[in-house]
C-alpha cells in the first residue's frame, strides 16, 4: 500500500546472482520507468535486461506507471491519461491531486522502500526510462541533483509542454496555467540544472512514428542542454521504431553506461 498515491502499487525487483550468494553486499541500483499503457511487467518481459544486469551486478527496479483501480471518473477513458499514464508528476487538479502523485511516489517512497528492503548502495543509484518514462527519468534526475549518479533514456518525451501528449496530461493533471508546467519539462529543467555534472545517454529510433508526429522532440532537449552541466549524447538509431524491440536492442548499452558511472562513484 502506497502512502503517496493511496493504493497498492506493484514494482519489479531484479537481484543479480551475486546478491543471492552474498546478500549483505550493497549493490548499485538502476530504476527503469516505463511508458504509456505499461505496467511494471512490460520491461521485465520484453526488454531482456536481466542478462546485462547480472553481468554488471546491478539491482534493477521497475515500477508501474500510475495508480490503478481508484474509480475516479475518466480514469480509464484513454491510453494517454489516467491509468497507465501517471506522467511521473504530482497532480494539482482537484480530481487527481489525492492519488496521481507519481513524482512523490518514486522520489519519496519507492527509493526509501527499496533501500529499506534490499541491499542497495544509495550512493550508486541510476535512473532510465522509455517515452513517458524517459521524461520521468530525466525530470526526476534533474529535479534531484546528486540523487542519481547516472541517467539515460529511450525515446523520451523530451519537451512535454510542446507536444500533444504532454499538453493533454499537463492540462488534465496541473490545470491550464502553463507557468506550472515547466517544472516537469526536461527541456526547461536542463537549463536550470546546477548539480553535479551528468553524462546523459539518449537513444532514439529514426523510424519512430511518435518522433515523426512531434511527440518526443529530442532536439529541443539537446539544444537546451548545450553549455549546461548536462552532457547529453543523443544517438539516432537508423530503422528503429518506438517498441520494446528498440529497447531490447540497446538496453545492454544503457546498462553499460549506468554501470560505468555508478562504479566510478565511491
Ligand atoms: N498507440 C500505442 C501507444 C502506446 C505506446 O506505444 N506505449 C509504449 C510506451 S509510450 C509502450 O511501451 N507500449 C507497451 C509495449 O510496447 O509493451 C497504444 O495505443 O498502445
Amino acid at each position: 500500500m502506497s502512502d503517496a498515491v493511496g493504493c497498492e502499487m506493484k514494482f519489479g525487483v531484479f537481484l543479480p546472482p551475486s546478491a543471492q550468494n552474498n546478500p549483505k553486499e550493497k549493490l548499485p541500483v538502476l530504476y527503469f520507468l516505463s511508458g504509456l499503457t505499461c505496467t511494471e511487467a512490460n520491461f521485465t518481459q520484453k526488454s531482456g535486461f536481466q542478462r546485462y544486469a547480472a553481468e554488471h551486478n546491478l539491482i534493477v527496479v521497475n515500477p508501474d506507471t500510475s495508480p490503478r483501480g481508484l474509480s475516479i471518473e475518466g480514469e480509464d477513458d484513454s491510453y494517454d491519461f489516467g491509468s497507465g499514464a501517471g506522467f511521473y508528476l504530482d497532480a494539482t487538479e482537484e480530481k487527481w491531486k489525492k492519488n496521481y502523485r507519481m513524482y512523490s511516489y518514486i522520489v519519496d517512497e519507492l527509493l526509501s522502500v527499496v533501500a529499506a528492503n534490499f541491499a542497495v548502495d544509495t550512493s550508486k543509484q541510476g535512473i532510465t526510462g522509455h517515452s513517458m518514462g524517459g521524461h520521468g527519468a530525466l525530470t526526476i534526475a534533474l529535479k534531484n541533483p546528486g540523487t542519481f549518479a547516472s541517467v539515460s533514456a529511450f525515446a523520451p518525451i523530451s519537451n512535454p509542454m510542446e507536444c500533444p501528449w504532454g499538453v493533454k496530461a499537463f492540462t488534465g493533471y496541473l490545470g491550464s496555467d502553463r507557468s506550472t508546467w515547466a517544472k516537469y519539462d526536461a527541456t526547461h529543467l536542463v537549463k536550470e540544472y546546477n548539480g553535479p555534472p551528468l553524462d546523459v545517454l539518449v537513444d532514439q529510433g529514426d523510424q519512430d512514428d511518435f518522433l515523426k508526429n512531434g511527440q518526443l522532440l529530442p532536439d529541443n532537449l539537446l539544444t537546451a542542454s548545450v553549455g549546461t552541466k548536462v552532457k547529453l549524447q543523443l544517438r539516432m538509431q537508423e530503422g528503429y521504431d518506438h517498441s520494446y524491440f528498440f529497447i531490447s536492442t540497446f538496453i545492454g548499452d544503457h546498462i553499460q553506461h549506468h554501470a560505468t558511472h555508478l562504479n566510478k562513484k565511491n
